[in-house]
């Protein structure tokens, strides 16, 4: 009987055997039996050199191939003289060895010729290069076109950026990100930060790394990640939403740029998820919010610029630092004051029988270990990340329902049949699948970050190349989900394709929609800004057809996350009318 040997012999290995097993289950079946007469599990033993039946192994490879799926395995076959490795099932003329399978080098992988002084950034260069920075989208797509699944690119003279397309490979990516995984952003904010020692310890949570990152991470994400918790902001969320639809789209029906109505919503969700206390913005709006809100994005959109030109801001103040320095410390002067009355509102009253924290600074104020300078940092982040995530997405979210009548009356109908009184309900968002599908597509064509990027904590194998510890690599999800080997007419908004026992529905990998990302530094703040998504969905679809008024088509541009490109100009027209 011809025989099939696994070659694991590092934990890459053993994960991408487990791989195999996981998209394939008639593999997962048989190496169970297996397993089960030699007293192992998968996952526990997957014993570098274990050997497995050969009917197994050619039926399961062979239907990758036929699928088109990647198996990326060092495999080495002892007979049947067939050899896996770099998302190809190829043939080998002579009997494979390991050698044949070992990953290629770094510098095999393809990308854009690298120049002397600029590396490869002369691909965003006007008239020669062919790359957007502004565009980034579009960029990646082109990437992947010329250079394939794996593309490497020069980005700062001895600096290596490297982009990830397959699925397979992101979530190589995830398993190599270590215990405090880290990422190369918001440079500038960390640099500034630093420089105030007055105000802040550390650069804070979005650009810090290591084990300081995972201080302030361990401390400050237990009151946002457990579903409780997260349920407990539910009744002010809703309460808020509710002023949305009787006060501002009420007074006018017509409205010329959702998103700034979605900022506002934003900034008045985060506030008061912090505070515990409206800010009062959405009816009443006065130019702090204003300014706050645009303080917000002017920081998030030099965030790219100055990651990109980091050796010349650190000798000479560029303008996109500058900007930051600026709109930094204005969100200063008006957090900092608000901290320092929260501060003493909660030394005051904590030792009152019948307290009970209702913000997020009721909790860190009483956690051990951080400090006033590290809540300064934490609260400026929620800011920060708050506002436009939840903009942007909401107007992306508008936009695709204006352009789907049906898919409009399909959320009426689930949000009437659903809400308690006109009323979001824990359970009622525990129900709602079709909305929640609808949030899934938008978040498949339009999340707002196009990947996440990594430092490797271990040197990985990543589409056939052995990518050192340490690189920097960007996984492409954006650019994945928008492919027709994933998804079936990849560009079309169909929200079935996430509802179990529609025609439509579509398993695919997990590692595609990450739109929040995965593993110990995914958003923080998930749960809420979902829970915030669908109250807001459920209240509006429940009361407004929505029509648009905008550009014809809604496109994006990357100043850091992806934004709309025009106005998200709508109308609003009650159901019953
Ligand atoms: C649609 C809504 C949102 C999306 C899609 C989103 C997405 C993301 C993503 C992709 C990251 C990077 C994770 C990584 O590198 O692995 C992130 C981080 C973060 N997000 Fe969000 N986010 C959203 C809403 C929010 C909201 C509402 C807040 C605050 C109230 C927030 C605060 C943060 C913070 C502070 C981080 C840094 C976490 C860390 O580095 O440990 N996000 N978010």
């Amino acid at each position: 009987m011809s025989q099939f040997q696994l070659i694991a012999v590092d934990k890459s290995n053993i994960d991408t055997e487990n791989r195999l097993f996981h998209r394939h289950p008639e593999a997962l079946r048989s190496q169970q039996s297996l397993t089960h007469s030699t007293g192992s599990s998968r996952g526990t033993t997957s014993n570098p050199g274990q050997i497995l039946p050969s009917d197994l192994k050619i039926a399961d490879l062979m239907a990758s191939r036929k699928s088109g799926l990647h198996c990326r395995q060092l495999i080495q076959v002892r007979s049947g003289r067939r050899c896996f490795q770099s998302g190809k099932i190829s043939k080998c003329a002579v009997a494979a060895t390991r050698s044949s399978c070992t990953p290629k080098p770094f510098d095999r992988i393809p990308g854009p010729k690298s120049l002397p002084f600029i590396g490869t950034t002369w691909k965003y260069f006007p008239i020669v290069g062919s790359y957007k920075t502004s565009d980034l989208v579009a960029a990646n797509l082109l990437k992947l076109k010329e250079y394939g699944p794996i593309v490497r690119e020069e980005i700062v003279p001895g600096t290596y950026a490297v982009s990830v397309f397959d699925p397979a490979d992101i979530e190589s990516v995830y398993k190599a990100e270590g215990r405090t995984p880290a990422r190369r952003s918001h440079l500038a904010v960390q640099h500034y930060r630093l420089s105030r020692p007055q105000l802040y310890n550390t650069g804070g949570l979005l650009p810090t790394n290591g084990e300081e990152w995972w201080r302030l991470r361990s401390a400050f994400q237990k009151s946002l990640s457990r579903i409780q918790n997260v349920r407990h902001f539910l009744p002010t969320a809703d309460a808020i939403m509710q002023e949305l639809m009787d006060e501002v789209f009420q007074r006018g029906r017509d409205v010329d740029d959702f998103q700034t109505v979605a900022a506002r919503l934003g900034l008045e969700l985060t506030w008061t998820a912090m505070f515990g206390k409206r800010l009062g913005c959405l009816a009443d709006p006065d130019e702090l919010p204003a300014r706050l809100m645009n303080a917000a994005e002017t920081t998030n959109c030099s965030i790219l610029e100055t990651d990109n030109t980091e050796r010349i801001w650190r000798k000479w103040k560029t303008a996109a630092y500058k900007r930051i320095e600026d709109n930094l410390s204005y969100i200063e002067s008006v957090i900092v004051p608000a901290l320092l009355r929260k501060q003493q509102e909660v030394e005051e009253s904590k030792t009152s029988p019948d307290w009970e924290p209702i913000g997020l600074l009721d909790h860190y104020f009483q956690i051990p270990g951080v400090d006033f300078k590290d809540i300064t940092g934490m609260a400026v982040d929620l800011i920060l990340g708050g506002i436009d995530t939840t903009s942007y997405t909401s107007s992306f979210l508008v936009w695709h329902l204006t352009q789907n009548p049906r898919v409009q009356e399909l959320c009426r109908d689930e949000s009437r049949r659903l809400l308690d009184g006109g009323v979001v309900r824990p359970e009622t968002l525990a129900d709602a699948a079709y909305v929640r599908a609808v949030l899934k597509e938008t978040f498949r064509l339009n999340p707002i970050a196009i990947g996440i990027s990594r430092n490797l904590a271990e040197s990985t194998v990543l589409a056939g190349h052995l990518v050192p510890k340490d690189t920097l690599v960007i996984t492409q999800n954006m650019v994945a989900c928008r492919q027709a080997q994933h998804f079936k007419n990849p560009t079309s908004f169909l929200p079935e394709r996430w509802v179990k026992g529609s025609e439509h529905y579509t398993q695919v990998s997990p590692y595609l929609i990450l739109p929040f990302s995965h593993g110990p530094r995914t958003c923080i703040a998930r749960r809420l800004a979902e829970q915030n998504l669908l109250t807001l969905m459920l209240k509006m679809m429940s009361r407004y057809r929505l029509e648009w008024r905008g550009k014809k088509e809604l496109k994006i541009v990357t100043p850091l996350i992806c934004k709309p490109d025009s106005p998200v100009k709508i109308s609003l027209h009650s159901w019953d009318c």
